[in-house]
């Protein structure tokens, strides 16, 4: 069996760290960053507020990062092993289909790319408020470090544009506080995993 979890939300929010948490708890899982697919500085476009467009779709390579989606559905044991990611030896003997196999595809606009929105067996998304955001941010760097003003010009309009764009073109997510202790929030996830594969099983 292959389960397929989205884990969305605002920079900063948690997504990385909840799916480290899970990765290490769940078997024969395997993960897609979306920030992995970021184009090149030369190819993001400059607008006409002076900051390079990073937070839309189109800084993405989404095309290779659908490929690779596909890549790990195709054969998700060769996917693992190419990722360093250890398989369970009665996964590694028995057919993809027999076993349970889970991606974690985790991102800022994951949400928002509509030619995969099925793809996802399990939704969810992260959420904090501006000012913790701006404080998480502020202690974060990117390979390309913020300029001056780009979170307030540009990170956190974009964030309520494509947030509700994704309420509006999304159904299914289950929204997470992460305010909530790191704790708190890979415990209710976890367990919605678990009932989930549960429930298919
Ligand atoms: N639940 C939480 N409570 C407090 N701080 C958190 C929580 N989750 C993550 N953080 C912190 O916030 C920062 C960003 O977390 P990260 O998981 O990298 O976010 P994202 O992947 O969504 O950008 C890190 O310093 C991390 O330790
Ligand atoms: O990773 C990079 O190369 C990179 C380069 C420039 C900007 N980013 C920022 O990465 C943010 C999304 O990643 P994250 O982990 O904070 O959700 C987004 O808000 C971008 O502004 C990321």
């Amino acid at each position: 069996m292959k389960l397929i979890i989205g884990i969305g939300g605002v920079t900063n929010g948690g997504k990385t760290t909840l799916t480290n948490k899970l990765m290490q708890a769940l078997p024969n899982c395997c993960v897609i960053h979306q920030d992995d697919f970021f184009k090149k500085p030369d190819r993001i476009e400059v607008g006409e507020d002076g900051f390079r467009q990073w937070d839309v779709i189109t800084s993405l390579d989404m095309e290779a990062m659908v490929n690779t989606i596909k890549g790990w559905q195709e054969n998700p044991v060769k996917f693992a092993r190419s990722h360093g990611v250890s398989v369970t030896p009665k996964a590694e003997e028995q057919e993809p289909d027999n076993a349970i196999h889970i991606l974690i595809v985790e991102g800022f606009l994951l949400h928002n790319y509509q030619h995969i929105l099925d793809v996802y067996d399990q939704r969810y998304y992260i959420a904090i408020p501006k000012e913790e955001c701006k404080r998480r941010r502020s202690t974060r760097t990117y390979t390309v470090p913020d300029p001056p003003g780009l979170f307030e010009g540009h990170v956190w309009p974009m964030y309520l544009k494509h947030r509700k764009e994704m309420e509006n073109n999304c159904n299914g997510i289950e929204y997470l506080d992460g305010l909530k202790s790191k704790e708190e929030i890979y415990n209710q996830v976890y367990e919605s995993i678990h009932n989930n594969l549960l429930n298919r099983l």
